[in-house]
């Protein structure tokens, strides 16, 4: 794989349209923190500040309609937005504000999810009374997701209080809230745990008007106070990963799943001396290397040049264009075979040093794809004249020794990464090399007696391969060098070491010796 390079690319964006909680733990702060926990950008527009903390809301500053419609156009017109949540709309006024301004950008609105906030956990309004209509009448039928939970659903439904109860009540009222124009609904369960086989669990209800078809969400029950702006975090994760592209579905269960973990993590944790904010950022680890993937990091850590070096090496401009002399590959050739013996005791001892049934799996495949590998070249060999035998007995030449034995080495010394990571430079680098001579028109392909080595390296068997070792290693990574800055510095000596190990491999095929 070549290093990828800096693009600029447009990252997905979000956009919050809700109230200040100077708490932290709901709204605008909620949602902020849950769309850049979920990678996604976001921008914000207030409707009111409140002032609140974890035992209530003191007091609430609406702002001016005219001056939230401000805000709101003032972002789409220039930013954009590829989904929306509200939150807290406070007034009638407001509301009808917030839907004239999105429909000036129908774009930006189409993946709207409305979070129906009427009343805080702690007891305050957060909506108007008179304002409930102007929900029903003008943002309902612009929603593509609307998210109540029990007691908001009857609010909208006109039903008193309590008469959603059984599971039943919550489908029927789903069905009857996606006649008031959202394509979806999700009714959130959490006030009314369910029980089944002894376990309590929380069901929310995904209803799609269009198919007529429900889907239950289930999660484990979580008895905990710190349960405050979870109805906030759970409508802002849908609206991120709507950013990113997911269908509605896929949003749903996924932003299901986050606000879960976002309570489980928070369950012991104290903030405040109330009901305190779930844990926004349990997804979050702190890593030695910017980005988001550990094989991006080492080749980011290369000296400069010195992966071209590696991949655009004399010995393979001569493999691309035919021109590298016969006995140079023959030589070669011999000596790659016994690399190869090697390198498939380092994937042996890879699958030994396992921690895991699959991971022993996933290594014993490189194993096999290495004992193909090698026939290959036998066969390479028997082409060219060269017998088994006289492949079998070529003495190891003392690149070959240096190279095998300090992958080997790092497998015996040092844990499961350090022999992934010594094995990789091989393992990309010819994966690397592969494809670019393969898609490089330049490349020669009639009568060139090298093609059918650049079309092992760039087909499918061996690209293969090359995913199931960078898997590896991102989730070796993920366990172990996330935490240490020392243990990341030592796999990107490894790596190095290894691409200067295979610089003087091709040196040695070039020499002959
Ligand atoms: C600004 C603002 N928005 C929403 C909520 C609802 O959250 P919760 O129901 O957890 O109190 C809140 N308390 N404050």
């Amino acid at each position: 794989m070549p290093p990828v390079t800096t693009a600029i690319h447009n990252v997905p964006k979000a956009l919050t349209i809700a109230g200040s909680d100077s708490g932290g733990g709901a709204g605008i702060q909620a949602d902020i923190k849950t769309m850049a926990a979920l990678q996604v950008y976001s921008s914000s527009v207030v409707t009111s500040v409140t002032s609140q903390n974890t035992l209530g809301v003191n007091g609430i500053h609406e702002l001016p309609a005219e001056f939230v419609k401000q805000q709101l156009t003032t972002v789409l017109s220039d930013i954009g937005s590829d989904a929306i949540k509200t939150g807290m709309l406070s007034s009638a006024p407001i509301i009808q504000a917030v839907v004239d301004a999105l429909k000036e950008y129908p774009e930006c609105a189409k993946n709207l999810v409305v979070d129906p906030v009427m009343v805080s956990t702690s007891g305050s309004r957060l909506l108007n009374k008179d304002a409930v209509d102007a929900v029903l009448t003008q943002l309902l039928p612009m929603t593509l997701v609307l998210t109540p939970n029990v007691p908001e659903a009857e609010v909208l439904l006109g039903l008193a209080p309590g008469k959603i109860a059984t599971l039943d009540d919550m489908v029927s009222a789903a069905r009857q809230l996606a006649k008031a124009g959202p394509a979806f609904v999700l009714l959130k369960g959490g006030h009314l745990p369910q029980t089944r086989h002894d376990q309590r669990i929380v069901i929310d209800l995904l209803y799609d008007r269009d198919t007529d078809t429900l889907l239950e969400l289930v999660q484990p029950y979580v008895d905990t106070l710190n349960t405050h702006g979870t109805g906030c975090t759970l409508s802002a994760a849908i609206a991120s990963e709507l950013a990113k592209g997911l269908n509605v579905t896929d949003a749903v269960q996924n932003a299901t799943t986050y606000i879960h973990h976002a309570i489980e993590s928070a369950a012991h944790v104290k903030i405040g001396t109330g009901a305190g904010p779930v844990n926004h950022f349990y997804n979050l680890r702190w890593m030695p290397y910017s980005g988001s993937s550990f094989v991006q990091a080492l080749y980011d850590a290369l000296p400069e040049g010195l992966w071209e070096n590696y991949v655009d090496h004399p010995f393979v401009r001569g493999i691309a264009d035919g021109t590298l002399p016969r006995e140079c590959f023959i030589y070669y050739i011999k000596q790659d075979y016994l690399y190869l013996q090697s390198y498939a005791r380092a994937a042996a001892l890879a699958a030994y040093k396992s921690k895991d049934i699959d991971t022993c799996a996933a290594n014993a495949k490189i194993v096999t794809h290495i004992h193909d590998e090698t026939q290959t070249h036998l066969k390479y060999c028997e082409q060219w004249g060269i017998s088994r035998e006289e492949v079998l007995a070529t003495p190891e030449s003392v690149y070959n020794v240096a190279y095998t034995r300090f992958v080997l080495d790092k497998g015996a010394s040092g844990d499961q990464l350090d022999l992934q990571v010594a094995m990789a430079a091989c393992l990309l680098g010819y994966g690397d090399i592969g494809v670019r001579l393969f898609n490089n028109p330049a490349t020669k392909r009639e009568g060139n007696p090298y093609w059918p080595w650049i079309e092992t390296y760039a087909g499918e068997q061996y690209q293969d391969a090359v995913d199931v070792g960078k898997k590896l290693m991102e989730d070796l990574a993920t366990h172990s060098v996330s935490t240490s800055a020392t243990r990341f510095k030592e796999a990107c000596d490894i790596f190095e070491q290894g691409v200067r190990l295979e610089i003087s491999f091709w040196d040695m095929g070039l020499n002959m010796n």
